[in-house]
């Protein structure tokens, strides 16, 4: 089974714990994208969603869901997002489509964080496969990269791509993140950092894996 097969598997299985009448939290990515496409057969009976990247409003648009600003709402029942990396702790490394930072934005309003992948993600050690992704404000760009060297990363400047918050991304290899609370917290505490990749503060509650023999729940 390919991998594409297994994210629709996750996706799907997600469905089950989204509740009629409610508003809900929509990650981006291509895992993200076979979740919408499955929430639109359920657009008559929820409100409507939040969405963490223009290209996720605009799919879910297309679906026939209304989208809401996070500004409009004061919570979120959950938020359902995929991940590069995701630990047995739950602990994730996000961002390789660049919208880490609107991620977790909306993914702080949920009460819970529904993370559905493919079997490839999951890793022991974040950083293990992935590098970790920094979103930085331009001007700090050169600086940043310094700090996160003299921490022992190898960064590299994602080229060509801006974020929806109109920042660059720096791809930091050679991370082993032992302590991704800590880290998290670290890199977050940089001049000029908006946010790190990983998401261990306010990790995952349920993780959804596609495998070939099905979903694999894990809360
Ligand atoms: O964090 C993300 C985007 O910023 C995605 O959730 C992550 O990159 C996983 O993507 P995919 O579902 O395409 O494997």
């Amino acid at each position: 089974m390919d991998q594409l097969e297994m994210k629709k598997i996750a996706a799907r299985a997600a469905l089950k714990y989204v509740k009629p009448d409610t508003i809900v939290g929509v990650g981006s990515g291509s895992t993200v994208n076979c979740f919408i496409e499955a929430l639109g057969e359920m657009r008559e009976e929820i409100k409507g969603a939040v969405a963490a990247s223009k290209k996720s409003e605009e799919l879910l648009k297309a679906q026939g869901i209304e989208v809401f600003s996070a500004n409009d709402v004061s919570s979120l029942d959950i938020y359902v997002d995929g991940a590069d990396e995701i630990t047995p702790h739950k602990a994730m490394i996000k961002g390789g489509g660049a919208a880490l930072t609107r991620e977790k934005i909306v993914a702080s309003l949920a009460k819970t964080f529904i993370c559905i992948v493919d079997s490839s993600k999951q890793v022991d050690v974040l950083g293990s496969t992935f590098p970790l992704p920094v979103e930085v404000i331009p001007m700090a760009r050169s600086q940043v990269a310094r700090k996160l060297v003299s921490l022992g990363g190898s960064p590299e400047y994602r080229e060509g791509v801006t974020t929806d918050n109109g920042n660059v991304i720096l791809d930091v290899h050679n991370f082993k993140i032992l302590n991704p609370v800590e880290m998290e917290k670290e890199l977050n505490n940089v001049a000029g950092v908006v946010t790190n990749g990983i998401f261990a503060l306010n990790p995952a509650n349920i993780v959804i894996i596609g495998t070939p023999d099905g979903a694999k729940v894990i809360e």
